[in-house]
C-alpha cells in the first residue's frame, strides 16, 4: 500500500526554484531516504508535506487522503525537525506528557507509551531529569520521541543524524530500524553513510529534483559497479600534473584522491606509486566498492559534501 504519494511537487523563492517538479511514491513500512548536499531542497519538499510551507503546484497524498495547495496532511504524521524544540526546565516525561496532550491523547495511555518510548530510545534513566540538564545527543533522542508519542504511521525525520554522538546515533538507527515494516520513514539527509545503511530506497536530490530514485544496492550497481581505491591525505591536494588512464577515473575532492574503475586490485601498485610521488605518502588508502557518494559524483560530477 502506498503511505505517501508526492505528485510533481513544486516551489520557488523568487526566482529560485528550490523544489522543481518532484515526484515520489513510499511504500507502508519502507525506509525512504532523500539524499542531497546542503541547498538541494530537501528541507523545502517536507516542509511542504507538513504543510508548513504551501506548495506552488502539486498534490501530496498520504494514506490515500490529497492534500492540495491549502491544505495539510499534518495531523497524519509524526515530524522531527532539525531544530531541537524542548522546553529547558521539564523533565523527559512531562515533554511527552505536553506531547500528548496536544494530541489529545488519553492520560494512562500517554504513561504507557512516554515509558515504552524512553527505554526504546536509551532514556529511562532520564526520565526525571530536566531537558537543560541532558547532553545534546540526549536532547536530540528525546526530541525524536516527542515526534512519534502519538503513534502515526508515517514518520519524517529531517537530518536524524545529525549532530549525534556515536552512541546516540547507534540508538536512533536502531529506533528507526526497528519500527520499520510496520510504520513508514521519510528522511532527509546529506550523509551517504546514513542513507545506506538505513534506507530501503534512496532518491538522489539536487538542486530541487530527483535525478534517481531506487535502493542503494541497485543504485551501485547501476550507475557505479566499479570499485574504488581512495587516498586520504591530512592536507588539501591539488593535482599539477594531467594523470589519465584509460581502465581508470580519478577524482580529487579535498584531501582526499579516488581511483574508479573495475579490477583495480592488480593495478594498486602502479596507482600507489603514482600518487605517493605527486603527493608523497597517503595518511591511508583503501580499496571498496562503490557508494552512494560515488553515484552522486558520476551523476552531477560534484561531491555530496561540496
Ligand atoms: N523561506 C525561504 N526563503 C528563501 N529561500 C529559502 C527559504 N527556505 C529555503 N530557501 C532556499 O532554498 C534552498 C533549499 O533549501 P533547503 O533547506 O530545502 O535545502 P536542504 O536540501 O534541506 O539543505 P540543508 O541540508 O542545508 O537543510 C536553499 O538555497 C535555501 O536558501
Amino acid at each position: 500500500m502506498t503511505a505517501l504519494e508526492i505528485q510533481s511537487l513544486s516551489k520557488s523563492f523568487g526566482s529560485n526554484k528550490t523544489v522543481d517538479n518532484l515526484s515520489i511514491c513510499v511504500e507502508h513500512g519502507e525506509i525512504f531516504s532523500l539524499l542531497g548536499p546542503n541547498g538541494a531542497g530537501k528541507t523545502t519538499t517536507i516542509n511542504m508535506i507538513t504543510g508548513v510551507l504551501e506548495m506552488d503546484e502539486g498534490n501530496i497524498i498520504v494514506n490515500g487522503i490529497s492534500y492540495q495547495k491549502g491544505s495539510s496532511a499534518m495531523s497524519k504524521i509524526g515530524v522531527c525537525t532539525q531544530d531541537i524544540q524542548l522546553w529547558p526546565f521539564m523533565t523527559c516525561e512531562e515533554q511527552l506528557h505536553f506531547m500528548g496532550n496536544l494530541y489529545k491523547m488519553d492520560n494512562k495511555v500517554i504513561k504507557e507509551r512516554s515509558l515504552h518510548l524512553l527505554e526504546r530510545i536509551g532514556l529511562a534513566d532520564k526520565r526525571k531529569v530536566w531537558a537543560k540538564k541532558l547532553s545534546g545527543g540526549m536532547q536530540r533522542r528525546l526530541h525524536l520521541i516527542m515526534s512519534v508519542i502519538h503513534d502515526p504511521d508515517l514518520i519524517i525525520l529531517d537530518e536524524p543524524e545529525a549532530g549525534l554522538d556515536p552512541q546516540s546515533r547507534i540508538l536512533v538507527r536502531e529506533f528507526i530500524k526497528s519500527l520499520s515494516g510496520s510504520k513508514t520513514f521519510l528522511l532527509t539527509t546529506h550523509n551517504m553513510d546514513e542513507a545506506e545503511r538505513l534506507s530501503s530506497r534512496v532518491a538522489i536530490m539536487d538542486k530541487g529534483r530527483i535525478l534517481v530514485c531506487d535502493t542503494p544496492v541497485a543504485l551501485r550497481e547501476k550507475f557505479t559497479p566499479e570499485e574504488t581505491l581512495e587516498f586520504l591525505y591530512p592536507e588539501p591536494i591539488v593535482m599539477t600534473q594531467q594523470w589519465e588512464s584509460s581502465s581508470y577515473r580519478v577524482h580529487m575532492d579535498g584531501k582526499s584522491i579516488r581511483v574508479i574503475g573495475y579490477q583495480l586490485t592488480l593495478a594498486v601498485p602502479d596507482i600507489l606509486s603514482k600518487v605517493v610521488s605527486q603527493f608523497g605518502h597517503p595518511m591511508t588508502f583503501s580499496l571498496r566498492q562503490s557508494t552512494l557518494e560515488d553515484v552522486f559524483i558520476k551523476l552531477t560530477g560534484r561531491s555530496l559534501r561540496q
